[in-house]
């Protein structure tokens, strides 16, 4: 079978209607990060897998088409300095709209809309909560398969320069008073305490990097690979605990079903927030919830015969990164402020253009963060929490931290299925528990005694009265959603998948996305992501 390279919008109608017979070793559904990874190792390990992709293409060289003004071979998903400008684009049509979170609907899922922060996770990550086989000792193996091929970097430019280094001149001066030290983060993931460093980047070849670049392109060289764009997948096809395909949906509304062989398996990566909305839709989840969608507005096809269903008392936990927004001002060193609104204009800095186009060099080919830190402290529960800071500049003279609350978090919300086939929160994951609102209290009253032994930088006049605790009232997602499908012992609480990431009660139906993650990183979630993903082949191989 021809792979798929250079999908265009419409070319699943073609594969529909060619390869509706035929059936695959394995299906996997949704081209995000995990499913990308998990989709080319299987194939490179000889099965025949088809990778289903609700959303279009992202990156120029995957197929994608929307442009730079100034650069008609780069997308708006390419150009590094572009991932804090997507946000302010008319056209979002590449963010899902069916989710209570943020969350891309595109080829490379998150990783093709994200921040670019690529932290590698540090060993705790893992050992703190991960059951049995997913222990740092099981995957670094796969941590380390992960970096050969999508390393991160922390100087992405092709000439070794920093541009815009204003807020890490300031800054770093500022941590050091306080005695922090500069660490690599990437070659240095363990040292998280008082440590600050140059921001780490998924970043390549002075183009946004991830999956799509580092492991579809390999995977399209194979004969038993295809891909599929802009076709969802509405539920997993069953015969009792047998996973036999896949229905779908065309963005004409149209659908087919697409199956698997006799020995064959489903993997769901389609995120946090859609894998559990995809199983409660094949009959397996909560019964009020596979009940909504049996009543819902999307015709979805729910055997009438309960005992069809694969019910449990599963509570769809969910858990986020949380942040904090602390603006701060200098008051001796100017920082200038660089125009990045016209970014996706034809009106973009011309130096600068002609730098990233002919060089790869240039403020283009960074990310937006100037400076991270990380710190710990223990609470009053006696867990110990993780905090981490980006830096961004903010106008003239300005400096924007984003605080976030990372590993070591305590609070937890739950996701719901609604009957027009959304999810939404029914409690979000933010500060339910006073441990962690203590903590970041005490975390924030100590940033902010070392600001004011500073003479160089004041909290920004908006902020300067606020008390500490009056200052977390305001929030916002980190976007780093995890935990919706618990992994651990099938017949234990609230658990959906086994050590093997097997949905309980089911023969080849598997979860690799962020939905089976145990437990929160200590920075970013992508590079956590990728590594679990990693792991899997192993997993469906050995076991
Ligand atoms: C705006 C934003 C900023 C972020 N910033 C950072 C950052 O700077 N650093 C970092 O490390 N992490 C960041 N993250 C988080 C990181 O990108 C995610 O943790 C990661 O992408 C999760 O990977 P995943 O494979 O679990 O799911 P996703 O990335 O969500 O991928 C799921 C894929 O499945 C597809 N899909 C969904 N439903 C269906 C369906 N029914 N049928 C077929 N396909 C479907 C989606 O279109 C998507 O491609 C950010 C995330 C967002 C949204």
């Amino acid at each position: 079978m021809r792979p798929f390279s250079n999908p265009i919008p419409g070319s699943a109608f073609l594969l529909a209607a060619s390869a509706v017979a035929k059936t695959y070793d394995t299906i996997v559904v949704g081209g995000g990060p995990s499913g990308i990874i998990v989709a080319e190792r299987l194939a490179e390990a000889g099965e025949s897998v088809l990778l289903i992709e609700r959303g279009p293409a992202s990156t120029y060289a995957s197929g994608g088409n929307r442009t730079m003004p100034w650069n008609d071979t780069a997308t708006i998903f390419d150009v590094p300095s572009m991932a804090y400008q997507l946000y302010g684009l008319e056209d979002q049509s590449e963010f899902c709209t069916d989710t209570p979170g943020t969350a891309g609907c595109l080829l490379g899922g998150g990783t093709s809309v994200n921040a670019l922060v690529f932290v590698h996770p540090q060993p705790i990550d893992f050992d703190d909560k991960w059951p049995t086989h997913f222990k740092w000792d099981d995957v670094r193996d796969a941590a380390d398969r992960l970096y050969e091929r999508n390393p991160g970097t922390s100087l992405p430019l092709s000439d070794g320069v920093r541009y815009d280094t204003g807020v890490w001149d300031v800054m770093s001066a500022f941590l050091a008073n306080n005695s922090w030290k500069e660490v690599d983060t990437l070659t240095d993931p363990s040292d998280k305490y008082q440590v600050y460093a140059h921001p780490p980047w998924n970043i390549k070849d002075s183009v946004r990097a991830g999956p799509v670049l580092t492991y579809l392109p390999l995977a399209e060289q194979m004969e038993n690979f295809e891909l599929t764009l802009e076709t969802q997948v509405l539920r997993v096809v069953r015969d009792s605990d047998k996973a036999t395909g896949v229905e779908v949906q065309y963005l004409n509304g149209s659908g087919e079903v697409f199956e698997v062989g006799n020995d064959g398996k489903i993997v769901l990566a389609a995120g946090a927030l859609t894998t559990p909305k995809i199983l409660v839709q094949s009959a397996i989840g909560p019964v009020d919830q596979i009940e909504t969608v049996q009543n819902g507005t999307m015709n979805i096809t729910i055997p009438e015969n309960k005992d069809q269903w694969i019910t449990s008392a599963i509570r769809v936990g969910v858990k986020d990164h949380i942040i904090f927004t602390i603006n701060l001002e200098t008051t001796k060193t100017s920082i200038p402020a660089y125009n990045f609104s016209n970014l996706f204009t034809s009106e973009a800095n011309a130096t600068d253009v002609e730098m990233y186009n002919t060089e790869g060099a240039g403020i283009f080919a960074q990310g937006g963060q100037r400076i991270n830190f990380w710190s710990s402290l223990n609470g009053t529960d006696g867990q110990r929490r993780f905090f981490q800071g980006t830096t961004t500049p903010n106008g003239e003279n300005g400096i924007t931290i984003k605080l976030y609350l990372t590993h070591g978090l305590t609070s937890k919300g739950t996701l719901i299925v609604n009957r027009n086939s959304t999810t939404s929160f029914s409690e979000k994951p933010y500060l339910t528990t006073d441990a962690d609102k203590e903590a970041v209290i005490a975390f924030i009253d100590s940033l902010k005694e070392m600001i004011n032994k500073q003479d160089d930088i004041v909290l920004n006049s908006k902020i300067a009265n606020l008390t500490s605790a009056e200052m977390i009232e305001s929030y916002s997602s980190a976007t780093h959603f995890v935990g919706t499908a618990k992994m651990g012992t099938c017949g234990e609480e609230d658990v959906v998948v086994d050590v093997n990431t097997k949905v309980c009660g089911m023969e080849n139906l598997y979860v690799v996305d962020a939905s089976i993650h145990a437990d929160l990183p200590t920075g970013n979630t992508q590079a956590i992501v990728m590594i679990v993903a990693e792991k899997q082949l192993r997993e469906f191989s050995s076991r």
